[in-house]
């Protein structure tokens, strides 16, 4: 059966990418495409599931239309607020999406070396994530930053929540032990860097993750609108899709 694929934010830099993937994937129809004003409702009846890279704005309307009319989502978007999080998660009791802030495969593999590292340097090497994108983006930090903060953190029995340094400025006086430090450059057309350092004394990890191409991305949004099309319900990380949990 041919998957009719809906494309939230067509126009945008990840909707191009998008177009191009479906244009070329066997059993894929782009079925419809939108973006900021259009009737999403009528445009996400005519598709099995819908990709989403928008702005979290964007993708909250397109996820109340999806449960209401009872289709899949892939959500790329980033930089959402918790109590959009929480309205995501109880959306999944009713229909099956993917979210994730990076979809690359090569992000989640990096991820997983992440948690390794913290896992295994423990508190007394420093965890500070560094990251880079294109000066068109919103957001700060980006998603995978932040992902990649939380498996750190999480690696060794802390939360973000408790222990991230978001900002240093001035007379900061020195680390405190047990932070997750982030810091972000924004500049020309970089796609998205990231760096997780690990700085001990004597010496310092440091776990880079650099992409070349949105195509990348899109790949993975496309694996995960298939992996879609065998659920109900449910909320699906880019791990669940590439079965590494
Ligand atoms: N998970 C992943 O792997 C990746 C995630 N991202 C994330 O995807 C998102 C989009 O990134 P990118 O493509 O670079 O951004 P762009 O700004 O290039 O594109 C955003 C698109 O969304 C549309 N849009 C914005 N707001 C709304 C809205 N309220 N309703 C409907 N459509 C809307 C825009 O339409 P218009 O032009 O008309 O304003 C535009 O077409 C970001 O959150 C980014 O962080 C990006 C890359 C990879
Ligand atoms: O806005 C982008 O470009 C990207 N956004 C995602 C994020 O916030 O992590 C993924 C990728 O880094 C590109």
């Amino acid at each position: 059966m041919t998957l009719k694929v809906g494309i939230a934010g067509a126009n945008g830099r990840m909707g191009q990418a998008l177009r191009a993937a479906v244009g070329a994937a066997e059993g894929m129809a782009l079925a419809a495409t939108f973006d900021v004003g259009d009737d999403y409702e009528s445009a996400i009846a005519r598709c099995n599931v819908i990709i989403d890279f928008t702005r979290p704005e964007g993708t909250m309307a397109h996820l109340a239309a999806c449960r209401a009319a009872k289709k899949k989502i892939v959500i790329g978007t980033t930089g959402f607020a918790p109590e959009d999080l929480a309205k995501i998660q109880a959306a999944a009791t009713e229909i099956a999406i993917v979210k994730a802030p990076n979809m690359s495969v090569g992000v989640v593999v990096t991820a997983k070396l992440v948690e390794m590292a913290s896992r295994s340097l423990g508190p007394d090497y420093d965890v500070e994530v560094f990251e880079m994108h294109h000066k068109l983006k919103v957001d700060a930090p980006s998603g995978t930053a932040l992902m990649l903060g939380e498996v750190a953190a999480k690696a060794r029995g802390t939360t973000l929540e408790k222990d991230a340094v978001h900002a240093r400025h001035g007379t900061t006086g020195e680390r405190k032990a047990g932070t997750i430090g982030f810091s972000t450059a924004r500049g020309g057309d970089v796609v998205g860097d990231h760096t997780v350092f690990f700085a001990g004394v004597g010496e310092r990890i440091e776990i880079t993750h650099r992409s070349n191409s949105r195509a990348t991305y899109a790949q993975g949004a496309l694996r995960a609108a298939r992996f879609l099309a065998g659920r109900t319900h449910g909320l699906y990380s880019m791990e669940d899709v590439l079965g590494l949990v």
